[in-house]
């Protein structure tokens, strides 16, 4: 099974329209002088909503090959619900992707297994792949249960799943302890954890959704640990935070995850 590799940036509240204009037109320009060939890694960037139709007119007027999303969505679809945004407005902007249930929306919003549930629904209803991001703490990694923690979260969330939205799905894993310390997971630590969601994913959903199934790894990525996690059997690509705010670096980090990947 071939699994194209995605490198995912996730900018979290960072650059305003603007910086996220000009960021995404050098890395543009980077990539073109590296002959980057988008058929063997995708690309997609993670704005603020603010940023996304910016983001829109420039990949529509350029017709890049650069992908993109948001990094939540609503559950509802429409109605009486200040500050919210839907799925069917972030797809109307052209949205491939949206990053649901990240580690920061789980600790600083009521986002809990249910609601991330009803936004993975709405996500895939409205026509995009959810990135389903997942992974343990620090207290769990120390006590043990680090693969059992991460799978449970992907088991309750793909629990009333169909085995066609199951196959639709991206799936992070990025350790809480990893995240923005500098301390990056082990590439056999990436390596047994993807491997585990993939077997969970095989055992329930059956083969074929397991092997079309992308896992990313996330948590303190740069161009200098890429190589190797790529090269990992079961990590498909990147999902990035602090090196997808420097474009050089993180061009590198997809410069490296093409030649590197055995896909
Ligand atoms: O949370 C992340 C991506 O969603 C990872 O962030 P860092 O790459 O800054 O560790």
């Amino acid at each position: 099974m071939v699994r194209t590799p995605l490198v995912a940036g996730n900018w979290k509240m960072n650059f305003d329209h603007l910086e996220a204009t000009y960021f995404l037109q050098k890395l543009v320009w980077l990539l073109r002088d590296a002959k980057f060939d988008y058929g063997r890694c995708e690309v997609a960037l993670f704005p603020a909503f603010t940023a996304l139709r910016s983001i829109e007119v420039l990949v529509e007027a350029d017709n890049l090959h650069i992908r993109y999303g948001a990094q939540t969505v609503s559950v509802t679809s429409q109605g009486a619900f200040t500050g919210d945004v839907s799925a069917d407005m972030l797809a109307q902007l052209g949205c491939s992707y949206v990053i649901v249930g990240h580690s920061e929306r789980r600790k600083y919003h009521p986002e809990d297994d249910a609601n991330i549930v009803d936004q993975v629904r709405a996500v895939l209803a409205a026509g995009m792949q959810p990135i389903l991001c997942v992974g343990e703490s620090y207290e769990e990694r120390r006590q043990g249960i680090e693969l059992e923690f991460a799978v449970g979260q992907v088991k309750d969330v793909t629990r009333d799943l169909s085995q066609e939205d199951v196959s639709k799905l991206i799936v992070a894993y990025e350790p809480v302890w990893a995240i923005g310390t500098g301390m990056v997971a082990t590439p056999q630590v990436a390596q047994e954890a993807s491997k585990a969601i993939r077997s969970y994913v095989a055992d329930t959903f059956g083969t074929e959704a397991a092997q079309a199934m992308r896992i990313l790894y996330g948590g303190s990525v740069t161009s200098k640990n890429a190589k190797e996690l790529i090269g990992q059997q079961d990590v498909d690509g990147f999902l990035v935070g602090g090196a997808a705010l420097e474009v050089d670096e993180f061009s590198k980090i997809a410069r490296l995850t093409v030649k590197t990947s055995r896909h």
